[in-house]
């Protein structure tokens, strides 16, 4: 992970972070608006051609979000003629500032197998579109921009177009067919798609396109200022979260001169606050490490254009919320309408759209796949296990998978566990008899946790024991089996967890341990994988018919086969005259098959 704490440690010599010694100080630094000059452009022309007024931006103040990028109407069509330069032709050749020879911007393809030379043509990197083909999808709200079937119909830019190739997406994943253009009309969004459909590049090529597009059109920042002033911001709940998508945005953005870095915390603040200072143009972090940076005045959001919340629903429920309110709401963020929001999630109950709400105008509401549902890919099953017998059910698992020979680097797996002090001694314990072994949890120092996480990834050692910090987001290649060895008690929280295999159109096994413990969450569990078509063993059935409809309740009895839509569409959350909808229509991509409006969500 070449953005890591310890990789910063290592590059601290040298200055630290990306690139730094042949990176000109904070000084030189210049926002993307005059970064993008062409080379025989005289500064009139340059303001006329680049400005966020060229694209009939009707935010003057911040430039608001990027209007219209489908091909035909956007501003791209003039420099996608040309040059053949990689990072788009005229747009590439920079007078000054960080990125003056943008060869030396650190490739972060670098470790990646497919590398500049690997470029050939386009082939399809392993997704199984296939499993994609009769998604159901959802949308609302007012005028919903259509979605579109190829990357070739949105126009994006060269150099974005070209990182997209690099990265072997050959065409769009349904999230990102319908969110794109939507996010491109400069609509605020919710979107909800399953766990590892392609959410990061989703809300990340919009921002990025959007930027490349416009640069700053509002006030400029003081020139010696120390503070970051950055266009984009993308929060998500936890370090290793942050950190990958940074490592993704970097790829995305890679010799477009648009500049990301990556704020968490666990993490050395003045090797962050050295990034910053360099120039940011998206601003990826955690919220605590955030307002940290807020109240030092080292970061000001009064230039943010682009707002997404990754794992949304988290970031808005009880543990984040005051920290987003702050941050979003009391801060200097400019308000909805002058910024565009994003919420992205694989989960999203009513309540918690409720409260999102407060921070969108006119949002589109887009459920990609049933909305807080598990893919189908993912075989899931569920037995019993009393628990002092785990341990020895688990080893059993394990001993099968290796009978198998599915116990090297490809096979990963994930165990979650309860409690921190469980991961440490299951992780000993397994280690001790012959399974390597290691865990991750928030009691861990930050370079533990991505040492864990490095030696997982690597296959060192092929099991992780995790806590639910791992449990949301994170983009592990070749996990085969997550094993729920301690149920959580929230049915969105297994989603997420076994999410962590099945991804990007792979098919992945998730295997829980349930008991007596696990009651309240036998109904909708049971719902969520019959909705899977997953096969629902009979004690399991009875278990469900048992318990009382509880908080985890999912569906609204038989034939409501759906976790939760938009809010909107609900008329007990429509009270008062309000008209939530802004007059939206509701379009659906499959015949109807919501539950009646009684359908509810965990949180009812
Ligand atoms: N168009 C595409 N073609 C091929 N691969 C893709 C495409 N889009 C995304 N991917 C790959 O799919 C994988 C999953 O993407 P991503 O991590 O963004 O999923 P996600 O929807 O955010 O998942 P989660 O809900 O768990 O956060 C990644 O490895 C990503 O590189």
């Amino acid at each position: 992970m070449p953005t890591s704490w310890s990789d910063s440690i290592e590059k601290a010599p040298t200055g630290g972070g990306t690139g730094a010694t042949s990176q000109p100080s904070r000084t030189s630094y210049v926002p993307p608006h005059l970064r993008n000059r062409p080379p025989s452009a005289d500064g009139a022309s340059v303001s006329a051609s680049h400005s966020g007024a060229a694209v009939g931006n009707s935010h003057q103040g911040y430039g608001g979000p990027a209007v219209s990028g489908i091909r035909s109407v956007g501003p791209w069509n003039d420099q996608s003629s040309g040059s053949s330069r990689p990072g788009g032709g005229a747009w590439n050749n920079r007078s000054n500032g960080w990125d003056r020879g943008r060869e030396r911007e650190a490739n972060p393809f670098q470790h990646d197998l497919h590398t500049e030379q690997d470029l050939g043509p386009p082939e399809n990197a392993g997704i199984n579109f296939d499993a994609y083909e009769d998604i159901p999808v959802e949308t609302s709200g007012r005028n919903v921009p259509p979605p579109v079937d190829t990357f070739a119909e949105i126009d994006l830019g060269e150099a974005l177009s070209l990182n997209i190739r690099r990265c072997k997406y050959v065409k769009p994943t349904p999230v990102q067919r319908y969110t794109i253009p939507i996010s491109m009309a400069g609509r605020d969004l919710m979107a909800c798609a399953q766990t590892g459909s392609g959410k990061t590049a989703a809300f990340c090529f919009p921002i990025i396109s959007g930027i490349m597009r416009n640069g700053h059109s509002g006030p400029r920042p003081p020139r010696a200022s120390r503070m970051a002033f950055p266009l984009a911001l993308i929060l998500s709940p936890t370090r290793e979260l942050s950190i990958q998508i940074h490592e993704e945005a970097r790829k995305f953005a890679y010799q477009t001169g648009v500049r990301v870095v990556v704020a968490y915390g666990g993490a050395p603040i003045n090797l962050q606050l050295r990034e910053l200072e360099r120039g940011v143009d998206i601003l990826v972090a955690t919220p605590g490490r955030l307002v940290d940076l807020l109240e030092r005045a080292r970061v000001s959001l009064q230039m943010i254009r682009y707002l997404a919340l990754d794992e949304a629903d988290r970031m808005l429920d009880m543990g984040f919320e005051p920290q987003i309110r702050r941050i979003v709401q009391q801060m200097d963020m400019p308000p909805p309408g002058v910024r565009q929001t994003m919420l992205f999630s694989a989960t999203f109950p009513k309540e918690i759209q409720r409260l999102a709400a407060d921070f969108l105008l006119d949002y589109v509401f887009l459920a990609v796949g049933r909305v807080g549902s598990s893919t189908d890919l993912i075989v899931q099953r569920v037995e019993y296990v009393h628990e002092t017998d785990k341990r020895s059910h688990l080893m059993d698992l394990l001993h099968a998978q290796r009978a198998n020979g599915d116990h090297r680097k490809q096979a990963l797996t994930l165990v979650f566990v309860e409690t921190k002090k469980g991961a440490d001694s299951l992780e000993h314990w397994l280690c001790i008899n012959g399974f390597p072994a290691t865990a991750i949890h928030g009691d861990r120092t930050q370079q533990e946790r991505e040492y864990a996480l490095r030696s997982f990834k690597t296959g060192k050692t092929p099991i992780l024991v995790a806590t639910d910090v791992a449990a949301r987001g994170l983009d592990i290649p070749h996990v085969a089996h997550v094993v729920n060895f301690d149920l959580p008690n929230d049915i969105d929280d297994y989603v997420h967890r076994i999410g962590r295999t099945g991804r990007a159109g792979k098919t992945g096994l998730a295997t829980a341990f349930f008991n007596e413990n696990n009651s309240s969450l036998a109904r909708p569990l049971a719902d969520l994988m019959q909705e899977a078509n997953q096969e629902v063993p009979a004690w399991l059935s009875r278990f469900a018919a048992q318990s009382s409809y509880g908080r985890n309740r999912r569906g609204g009895g038989s034939g409501a086969r759906f976790g939760g839509r938009d809010y909107r569409r609900d008329t007990s959350f429509n009270r008062g005259g309000t008209d939530l909808h802004g007059g939206g229509q509701i379009n659906s991509g499959y015949g109807g098959a919501y539950g009646s409006a009684a359908a509810t969500s965990a949180w009812d």
